[in-house]
């Protein structure tokens, strides 16, 4: 097989490390197959171990070669961000993980575990653990001092006194997800740690964001509203460089494949899924959602289920935007609180532009992974003046949205700016994403007809 041949395919193989077996549709001339491949980021070897046409049984095998250095696989870019998104998507996977126990043990015995804060938002055990745990991975296995964190909880709430059993719960939490990190691939810490050095974990989010360097933006349990009531919820991470959004990675738990299941109310999933009986690659079961900006592509994994241990690329399939562009078509998504989304707004929105069906109501980012895998078209956010939106909220999801294929900007039509630290200040209105540029445009004109009649 000549070797610019195995290049052409490599382009769809996940940029990450590991071993795996592709579809590779219409590449090999216009013919399917399959290809068996390995990847070594460390000798920068790339390996096609077979290839396998769909209407043929011979297979092709080509001798290791030299993995193109400082070329991204599809877009000739610097591959920068393959490390970083090999650990993110690790990390999340553990968080999602850790989530799924808790919300397990809140909705079964219905206990104590939603303690409120300051700011009357629901708070979990689950929202600390999760950012002591990512927090403790990326320092583990990037370095602590070039780790930089941004985060929605604040360890003063934690390490008040009155909430000493908190405090417990959440070391014991961080400490049996963290034993569990070989079967993630990643490392264990020696021994558990102690409760200084969770606080420490936790603090160490302490970053404000801004324009320059490079920092992690985290929202550890995304939808507090919709976990706690057992439906939908993500754990968001995102890479900022410059300002610039430069990897997402989407833990959405109880997204599974099949999109039918996001309009039911988790509790009827969960009785649903025990009826059917599982697939081999857990497809029934959550999702994590990645890219990384530049690639043009979105990659999709199932979470990591019972004992199992993660090989990468983990049945990783591409995912991209809906073709769709005719409004009577397309769904739209938006929150499923009022409180954070003027739904009458919306309402007019869709009416003017003709958008048909009913609104998709999904708490969380969960709405910008339905995008990316092309099972609605719209998400609109309309927040009460004066709300700020913070950049953990936004910045996995936008450049997830981006790198399928789809538009996100503010209401203006402006890119969001993640350059003015942890708000997204300077944001016109609310925020449009969508599938494409026809239905952007629409909407973007909706807003401007409507906007001075509204009462936002
Ligand atoms: N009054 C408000 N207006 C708009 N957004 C709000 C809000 N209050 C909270 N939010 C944000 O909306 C997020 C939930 O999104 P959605 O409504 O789409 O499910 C919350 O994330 P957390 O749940 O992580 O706090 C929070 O950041
Ligand atoms: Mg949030």
């Amino acid at each position: 097989m000549p070797l610019n041949c195995s290049i052409s395919l490599a382009t769809k193989v996940p940029h990450i490390l590991g071993q795996g077996r592709r579809y590779a549709p219409n590449h090999f001339g216009k013919t399917s197959c399959f290809l068996t491949y390995s990847r070594n980021y460390q000798n920068k070897s790339l390996q096609i171990v077979s290839l396998s046409k769909l209407n043929q049984t011979q297979n092709y095998t080509s001798s290791i070669m030299e993995e193109p250095k400082s070329l991204d696989l599809l877009s000739g870019k610097p591959e920068k961000y393959s490390k970083e998104i090999d650990i993110a998507v690790r990390a999340v996977q553990m968080a999602c993980s850790l989530c799924q126990k808790v919300q397990d043990s809140i909705i079964s015995k219905s206990n104590n575990q939603v303690q409120s804060k300051d700011d009357n938002s629901l708070v979990t055990v689950a929202d600390w653990s999760v950012q002591a745990t990512v927090s403790w991975i990326l320092c583990e296995s990037l370095g602590s001092r070039n780790v930089s964190i941004v985060a929605e909880e604040d360890v003063e709430t934690l390490s008040k006194t009155h909430k000493a059993g908190l405090l417990e719960a959440v070391v014991q939490t961080v400490n049996e997800c963290l034993a569990e990190a070989p079967r993630f691939g990643l490392n264990a810490p020696g021994v558990a740690l102690t409760t200084s050095e969770v606080l420490e974990a936790i603090s160490h989010c302490n970053s404000s964001g801004g324009p320059i360097g490079r920092f992690w933006a985290l929202d550890p349990v995304d939808g507090t509203l919709g976990f706690v009531r057992g439906d939908q919820y993500a754990v968001a991470l995102a890479l900022i460089e410059e300002g610039e959004v430069v990897l997402g990675v989407l833990g959405c738990p109880n997204y599974p494949m099949r999109k039918e299941w996001l309009n039911y109310h988790h509790r009827y999933h969960r009785i649903i899924s025990k009826l059917t009986p599982p697939t081999s690659e857990s497809w029934d079961k959550g999702c994590v959602i990645y890219a990384g900006k530049g690639s043009g592509e979105a990659w999709m994994q199932p979470l990591l289920q019972g004992n199992k241990k993660l090989v990468w690329p983990n049945s990783a399939r591409p995912v991209r935007v809906s073709s769709i562009n005719n409004p009577a078509l397309a769904t739209f998504c938006e929150p499923v609180e009022k409180a954070n989304s003027s739904h009458s707004f919306t309402a007019g929105l869709a009416h003017s532009m003709g958008l048909r069906m009913q609104p998709l109501r999904v708490y969380s980012m969960v709405k910008y992974a339905a995008i990316a895998r092309g099972d609605a078209e719209i998400f609109m956010k309309f927040a009460r003046a004066g709300y700020k939106e913070k950049i953990w909220d936004h910045a996995a999801g936008a450049v997830i949205i981006q790198e399928a294929g789809g538009v996100v900007t503010d209401a203006g039509g402006r890119p969001l700016d993640f350059s003015k630290g942890m708000y997204l200040d300077g944001l016109d209105r609310g925020i449009i994403a969508c599938a494409g540029p026809v239905l952007h445009d629409k909407i973007v004109e909706a807003v401007d007809a409507s906007w001075n009649s509204s009462s936002l």
